[in-house]
């Protein structure tokens, strides 16, 4: 069995799970968030810092991966762990996403989607096939299901047509998959803002029997509290012992509004996004560390944060450094965000062990959004 989840306890608090996730390369706590590393690198850490950090499972995409530098280059180097120098866990989206979000001139069809590269304009063509020939040639642990996400707002016909296409490119993905014993393939729930069709996908999903299950087309624009409603309705019809993936989704609140209902892993380019351009996440809830204020703040940039950055540098300097475009501003301002993350989710673990998770996010959302929350 490629990936392996085990249910260890459910906080009696909150129905949240603490579980573990068995991959081929290691094992890892969950709940979790995994960094996004879209190119096979997450922008501006090394490897070695990602394990300091503590990240255990991270993304790479195969949109963009198939464009540059080609599956058959990652192929030829041993795979993405070998090409990458990572080698803990891997899991790359399926592309079908990115293509809607990126790439210009797309046209879909039962067959799949044609599109334009948004790097050399050349005409392209990505199928669940085709996905899963790239994403086997990657090599990840976990793979993804090609579907479409639906924007939003989407007419319900749409919605109801989309799941039920994406529901049969999951058949496909399956048939075509070609390492089932060392890569696990993950199906994605679709159905937009509609209760009954997340319901529809659900069981149309859970009846081929993936070894894990994500939950798409949220976090897209809708509401939080959308998201959180659609996401209590969708979560209990996935089975208890399979893993729940999250897509898309890392800003504080929602994921331990996530984990309160019950999913065990999360993506979100958020922290490595933000903290390019000096926003950075602190116990005491954002902190633009590029805003002149602290031009004269020779302290860390959040005194209660333990990492790398925060031992060692101050907001004046990490300011300083924003200001004048110096990379190693911008290394030391991702760094932060990850491990603060990272920690955020370790708190997360250890308040379900001790069946306490409503109480920490009351604490923690009145400290980090200043009770406004
Ligand atoms: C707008 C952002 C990216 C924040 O979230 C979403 O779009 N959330 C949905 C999402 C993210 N990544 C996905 N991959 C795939 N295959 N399918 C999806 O639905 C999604
Ligand atoms: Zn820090």
């Amino acid at each position: 069995m490629a990936v392996r989840y085990e249910l260890i306890k459910v906080c009696k608090q909150s129905g949240a799970r603490l579980g573990r996730l068995h991959t081929p390369h290691g094992t890892f706590e969950t709940p979790m968030f995994m960094p996004v590393g879209t190119q096979a690198t997450v922008k501006t850490m090394s490897p070695e810092e990602l394990k300091e950090i503590g990240s255990g499972v991270i993304l790479a995409n195969t949109y963009h991966l198939y464009l540059r530098p080609g599956h058959e280059v990652v192929r030829e180097a041993g795979g993405l762990h070998r090409f990458m120098n990572w080698n803990r866990g891997i899991l790359t989206d399926s592309g079908g996403f990115q293509v809607f979000s990126l790439s210009t001139l797309r046209k879909i069809t039962e067959e799949g989607v044609s599109f334009r590269s948004h790097i050399s304009g050349e005409p392209l063509f990505l199928s669940p096939e085709k996905s899963i020939e790239v994403q086997n040639a990657l090599g990840a642990d976990i793979i993804m299901a090609f579907d479409e996400c639906p924007p939003f707002p989407a007419e319900r016909e749409y919605v109801r047509a989309s799941l039920e296409r994406t529901t049969r490119w999951a058949e496909r993905c399956l048939r075509a998959h070609r390492r089932p014993e060392d890569q696990a393939l993950f199906g994605i729930v679709q159905g937009g803002m509609y209760r009954d069709l997340r319901e529809q996908s659900a069981a149309q999903l859970v009846a081929m029997d993936f070894p894990g299950y994500a939950v798409g087309g949220l976090s897209v624009g809708e509401p939080k509290e959308l998201m959180y409603e659609i996401l209590s309705h969708t979560t209990p019809l996935l089975p208890a012992g399979k893993p729940r993936y999250l897509m898309g989704v890392g800003s504080p609140d929602a994921l331990i509004e996530g984990v309160i209902r019950g999913i065990d892993m999360f993506d979100c380019v958020l922290p490595t996004r933000i903290a390019r351009n000096g926003t950075t996440m602190t116990s005491q809830g954002r902190l633009v560390v590029r805003n002149a204020r602290y031009a004269r703040d020779f302290s860390p940039l959040d005194p209660e944060c333990d990492c790398y950055t925060c031992r060692h540098y101050t907001r004046a300097y990490i300011r300083h450094l924003i200001k004048a475009d110096e990379t190693f501003g911008l290394r030391l301002t991702t760094y932060h965000n990850l491990y603060f993350l990272t920690r955020l989710m370790e708190r997360v673990r250890e308040a379900i062990r001790e069946d306490r998770l409503l109480d920490f996010r009351d604490q923690f959302f009145a400290k980090y959004y200043g009770g406004d929350q």
